[in-house]
């Protein structure tokens, strides 16, 4: 008997599609399944300004597949000099859905994010006013900190002094990897939401680090131990609104994955849907797979639901390429390792 599922076509609320070669590789992976996707602004140079966004979104469009119907959602990176008259006219305009703080240093080309939080208080506090999101990458930097446990200090240190400085602000903890962000999110009212990857409710550092490292399983914030993989699970398969998929799918070419020091994010958009049917399956939680990967989100970011619906059905285990070429490199598609039967039609 073939299995199947229909859901409402998903949005993806974190994505990386990078520019030129790469953008032309990866976007064709996302634009197949989703719908929209909040659209990572980390570029080198990163996107700062109103007018570099719509400049990017103009890109995006010109590498869009024939007959594709996707929307890419903008966001500004925040920078210690952003101006927030520019946030304003660019969020007011449609432009921008969200603002993203990365704090300096934090992770892939974040070289420009924030050193010294008290100076991106005036922009928090339009966007407040404003009704504009702050998407957050949630780690400490501070080199005493061990990284396993940066998340759980941003948010005493950093993370719940925002909020409480700037009331009204609505924030998301992307890529949340530990019990700690779980249980932050549930004890806050509904002006907080979580992302939550693919890797992180697959995988934990054991799967990454036991009997060789595997650099297509590093990204950051890094894999956790067991139990918090576990509290993820079950936050995402709960029916809780405020956990919704944010993939952070994150392609690097593949020779810098497989290097000496390796790049850090995974590539996992041609998968996710296949690899989250699979987890939502193991949980025994299919059933709440589409209020995680098509309602919480959009009820989050205030946009309707998309209109369409996308059908999973399960069958023969999925063939997964390698790489996809990308310019004159490669791109390695994440393996999960294990077979997946969940695909998706058409
Ligand atoms: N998640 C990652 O490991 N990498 C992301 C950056 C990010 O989302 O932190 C990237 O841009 O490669
Ligand atoms: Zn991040
Ligand atoms: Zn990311």
């Amino acid at each position: 008997m073939t299995q199947s599922l229909t859901i409402r076509r998903p949005d993806d609320w974190h994505l990386h599609l990078r520019d030129g070669a790469m953008l032309a590789a990866v976007l064709p992976e996302t634009a197949r399944h989703f719908a929209r996707a909040i659209i990572m602004p980390n570029l080198v140079p990163p996107v700062v300004t109103g007018a570099q966004a719509a400049a990017y979104r103009d890109r995006i469009m010109d590498a869009m597949p024939e007959g594709a119907d996707f929307t890419p959602l903008m966001t500004l990176y925040l920078t210690e000099d952003t101006d927030p008259a520019d946030v304003a006219a660019a969020h007011a305009s449609g432009l921008i859905t969200s603002v993203k703080l990365y704090p300096a240093g934090a992770t892939t080309n974040s070289a420009s994010g924030v050193k010294n939080f008290d100076k991106v208080r005036p922009v928090l506090e339009r966007m407040a006013e404003i009704g504009c999101p702050l998407c957050v990458h949630g780690e400490v930097t501070d080199r005493e900190i061990d990284i396993f446990d940066r998340e759980a200090v941003f948010i005493d240190r950093v993370l719940d002094p925002i909020r409480r400085a700037t009331p009204g602000l609505r924030v998301v903890m992307e890529h949340i990897t530990t019990k700690n962000g779980v249980d932050y999110v549930a004890t806050a009212p509904e002006d907080l939401g979580a992302t939550i990857t693919v890797q992180h409710l697959m995988f934990d550092r054991n799967d990454m680090l036991v009997g060789g490292m595997r650099p297509h399983y590093y990204c950051l914030p890094i894999l956790k131990r067991r139990e918090h993989r576990d509290a993820l699970v079950a936050a995402a398969t709960s029916g809780d609104k405020r956990y919704f998929l944010g993939t952070d799918s994150a392609p690097h070419p593949t020779h810098a994955k497989e290097a000496e020091c390796c790049a850090a994010g995974c590539f996992t958009a041609p998968i996710a849907l296949s690899c989250l049917a699979h987890v939502f399956e193991e949980a025994d939680a299919l059933d709440k797979l589409e209020g995680f990967t098509s309602l919480y989100g959009p009820a989050f970011y205030r946009l309707p639901v998309n209109d369409d619906t996308i059908t999973l059905t399960k069958g023969d285990p999925l063939e997964i390429p390698k790489t996809l070429p990308a310019g004159d490199h490669t791109v390695t598609v994440f393996d999960p390792g294990v077979p997946l039967h969940w695909r998706v039609q058409g």
